[in-house]
């Protein structure tokens, strides 16, 4: 098939909803729109191009300097795996990287993941549950953790960024084995919860034998508006949770403390970022047996309005210095003074969980699923360091998963997942 061919099979591209009627129609027979093309080419190994369909709906684009699902604003639902890599070569791990770029594509243009075939003898080809849903401004973030270089086998040692390291134990983890580590990692974040699991559960269906699961966290986040704008999502402590980031629209803070530049780091990873996990256990009862008072005290800031104590506006100064009747107004183990005393700076886009109950404690198995984005691990460290033993908010939680992952940086139309790192 020549280029133009190709170009103009594209150009017909169609919609899972638009699947859906034709599917209705013409039950027998391959469905070859367009977008079957790519599948059958990815399924031959040939990795065609898939680009980004403008005229999808409520779509996210995939390619661009950086990755999606980072500098991305206003997530409403993530599912996060963590996966083992089985792959038993660096030429298995790039071909799957290969076609999770083709099938990212497809996923943010809300389309199936591969096409379907008319033989019912078979699979179906796509796992079919977001099935006439649009793209519900799906993200996708793949990163690889720090023991995916110890792999002998895929011969990447030489590739390990010096900084991506197991986080280090800190002084109030609780961490269960069982929420800790990975060799890769894909956030999906999406409108619908649906359309963000059907992306990983398709996404690690086709790299079987290479990948397993490892852990995998759900989570959700809902925005009061005002008027046409999202206000910053509070957390299950019911204080807005996000309000001292960096603004993501601003490059030069991007770049000062999100995104890797080159000469940082391994050059695979200039464009790119890494990212904390950390699977944070709130203590509910707990916290609602607390005083108003004490549970701003907590934070430095008021519940309602997201203010720094004694401040009106989310956005104020929080003017740390200040002194009322010999006191801090801001109390020095407030957790918002702990995090400032230190220069770094973070991009928090951190998901509230609830997972039934804690059989242990008959308790709510509910939190904080935080994920930080800095441009090297020590931001995070300094941070987490700083609240040590003394932060107020200790009392009320427990930390219970972590990982570290390095984030590839975006994808050039042509090019893959990770194109760098695997040379
Ligand atoms: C090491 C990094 C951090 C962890 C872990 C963490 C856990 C955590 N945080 C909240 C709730 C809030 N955090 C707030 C501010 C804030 N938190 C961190 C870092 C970590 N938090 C930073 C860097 C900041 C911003 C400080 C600043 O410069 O202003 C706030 C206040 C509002 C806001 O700015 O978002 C809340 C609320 C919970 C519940 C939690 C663990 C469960
Ligand atoms: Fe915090």
């Amino acid at each position: 098939m020549s280029e133009q061919e190709e170009q103009s099979f594209f150009k017909k591209e169609i919609s899972r909803r638009e699947m859906l009627k034709i599917a209705g129609i013409g039950g027998a027979g391959i469905i070859i729109g367009a977008s079957a093309l790519p599948g059958v080419l990815n399924a031959l190994g040939a990795n065609p191009f898939v680009d980004d369909d403008p005229s999808a709906e409520n779509k996210v684009n995939f390619y661009g300097k950086h990755q999606s699902g980072i500098a991305t604003k206003d997530p409403e639902h993530v599912y996060f795996v963590s996966l083992n890599c089985t792959a038993r070569s660096k030429a298995e791990l790039k071909e799957m990287f290969k076609v999770w770029t083709n099938q990212s594509a497809e996923l943010m243009n809300g389309r199936l993941v591969e096409p379907y075939s008319s033989n019912t003898l078979m699979p179906p080809a796509d796992t079919g549950e977001a099935t006439g849903l649009d793209a519900s401004h799906l993200t996708l973030t793949f990163g690889v953790g720090p023991s995916l270089f110890e792999k002998k086998e895929l011969g990447l040692q030489h590739m390990k960024p010096k900084e991506l390291k197991d986080l280090p134990h800190f002084p109030k983890d609780q961490l269960d084995p069982d929420y800790v580590g990975g060799d890769i990692s894909i956030q999906a974040c999406a409108d619908d919860p649906q359309v963000a699991f059907h992306a990983v559960r398709n996404l690690v269906r086709s790299a079987r034998g290479k990948v397993t699961m490892r852990w995998s966290q759900t989570g959700f986040n809902s925005y009061e508006m005002k008027g046409k704008r999202k206000q910053t999502p509070r957390n299950l402590f019911a204080f807005k949770d996000g309000t001292g980031n960096p603004d993501v629209d601003n490059v030069k803070e991007m770049n000062k403390h999100v995104w890797v530049q080159a000469g940082d780091s391994k050059s695979w990873l200039s464009g790119g970022t890494y990212m904390a996990v950390r699977r944070i256990q709130m203590h509910l009862e707990t916290w609602d047996r607390t005083a108003l008072s004490a549970q701003e005290a907590t934070f430095g800031r008021h519940r309602d309005s997201g203010a720094p104590l004694g401040k009106k506006g989310e956005m104020d100064d929080m003017g740390l210095d200040r002194v009322e009747n010999g006191s801090p107004v801001i109390p020095v183990n407030s957790h918002v003074y702990l995090a400032k005393q230190v220069k770094d700076r973070i991009l928090r886009r951190s998901f509230s969980y609830s997972d039934g109950v804690d059989r242990k404690t008959g308790t709510f198995d509910a939190g904080l699923l935080f994920i930080s984005f800095q441009k090297h691990p020590k931001q995070f460290i300094n941070i987490q360091n700083s609240f040590g033993r003394v932060d107020k908010l200790n009392e009320y939680i427990t930390h219970r998963g972590s990982a570290l992952f390095a984030c590839f940086p975006g994808v050039k139309k042509g090019s893959y997942l990770g194109a760098e790192l695997f040379v």
